[in-house]
């Protein structure tokens, strides 16, 4: 009989199972059922009788309660990603399902992302580019609206766990001062990484740039309103790679557009694609808006996407082989 793994990702299941044929030998036979875009009562139906089911990596199909509920042989949910805020942990570990992510496997690929950003901010790089391409030569204006070394400057990483971790590593050549803002205080890294602690009011009104590494949580969500874009410098600029949930992007659009804050990028967005009339997108089509809007991809370069694929794989497999899932996040909600 062959195990049954449910993807929730939108690509052909053949492409999936293909992934598995290196491990079917010892596992035994694999039939991959792609659900992705399937109404709701077919994916409930095609729970029912799953092993395994890997999740979204695109983030738009959510796994909730009722879903939770019909998954009565799973013994894992793989997501191929480090954020897992499209899953319900708490229900999927109250009917002893592990949830597993591929934390840290794209953990290195988000901190080249965000450094890249933030000196790419400081240079005005896009308006440059953009300009120089027109046919101007904006070399004056550029230093008139403002660009900066890094040296010498303040970084504040808002979450200091592997990714923020990662940033402040790559930060210290710069000959930058790193600070960062946590729900916990890690005097280790502090003493490692030469990181110095802040609140998040003083870490907003000390810094030049702010990357934020928190995952999107009912305490994370809307950490960065109004208020607190206006506690930043007005030469600052904000890196979100993080989650769109997390910043006001209303205001955030506001503040870069009213030069409260002198630019920002962001990966991620409250809903995504964001439409056309999202306030980042309207901002950043205006001439010398000092705006990156990326689509989600500072985790998922072709070396983060291939180790986060090998990591799913085999955690899969050690579970399809009687083995215990690594990377669980969840079962410690349930006592687990
Ligand atoms: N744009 C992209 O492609 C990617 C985005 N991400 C995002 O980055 C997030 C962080 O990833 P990792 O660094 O691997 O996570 P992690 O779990 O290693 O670190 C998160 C840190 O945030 C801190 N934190 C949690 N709640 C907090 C709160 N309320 N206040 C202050 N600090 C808080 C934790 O203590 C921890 O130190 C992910 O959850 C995901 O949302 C991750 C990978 C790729
Ligand atoms: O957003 C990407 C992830 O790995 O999380």
């Amino acid at each position: 009989m062959a195990f049954k793994i449910v993807s929730m990702s939108p690509l052909p299941a053949q492409f999936v199972e293909a992934l598995f044929d290196p491990y079917k030998r010892e596992v035994g036979d694999i039939k991959v059922v792609s659900v992705a875009g399937l109404p709701r009562d077919r994916v409930l139906q095609e729970l029912r009788d799953a092993d395994v089911v890997i999740g979204d990596y695109t983030f738009q199909m959510r796994i909730d309660a009722e879903m939770c509920a019909a998954m009565e042989k799973v013994r894992l949910i793989q997501q191929p990603s480090t954020g897992y805020d499209h899953i319900d942990v708490e229900a999927c570990a109250k009917h002893g399902i592990p949830v597993a992510n591929a934390g840290g496997a794209n953990a290195v690929s988000v901190a080249e992302y965000t450094i890249m950003a933030g000196l790419a901010l400081l240079k005005r790089l896009i308006y440059a580019h953009r300009e120089t391409v027109a046919g101007g030569w904006p070399q004056w204006r550029l230093m008139e609206m403002g660009t900066f070394d890094l040296q010498g400057k303040t970084w504040g990483i808002i979450g200091l766990g592997r990714i923020g971790r990662e940033v402040a590593r790559r930060l210290r050549p710069f000959g930058v001062s790193v600070v960062y803002f946590d729900k916990v205080r890690m005097e280790d890294a502090e003493r490692e990484l030469g990181v110095e602690y802040r609140s998040l009011p003083r870490l907003l009104r000390e810094s030049d740039v702010v990357s934020i590494h928190v995952p999107l949580t009912r305490e994370t969500r809307g950490m960065i309103g109004e208020g607190e874009l206006r506690m930043m410098k007005p030469t600052a600029v904000l890196i979100n790679p993080s989650r769109g949930e997390i910043v006001d992007e209303e205001a955030l659009a506001r503040a870069v557009r009213e030069r409260w804050i002198a630019g920002a990028a962001v990966d991620v967005y409250s809903r995504e694609p964001p439409p056309p009339d999202h306030p980042l997108i309207k901002a950043a089509a205006e001439g010398e808006a000092n705006l990156i809007l990326t689509p989600h991809i500072a985790g998922a370069n072709t070396d983060a996407r291939s180790r986060i694929i090998q990591f799913s794989i085999e955690n899969v497999v050690r579970v399809l082989k009687g083995g215990k899932p690594e990377a669980v996040v969840n079962m410690d909600l349930n006592g687990g």
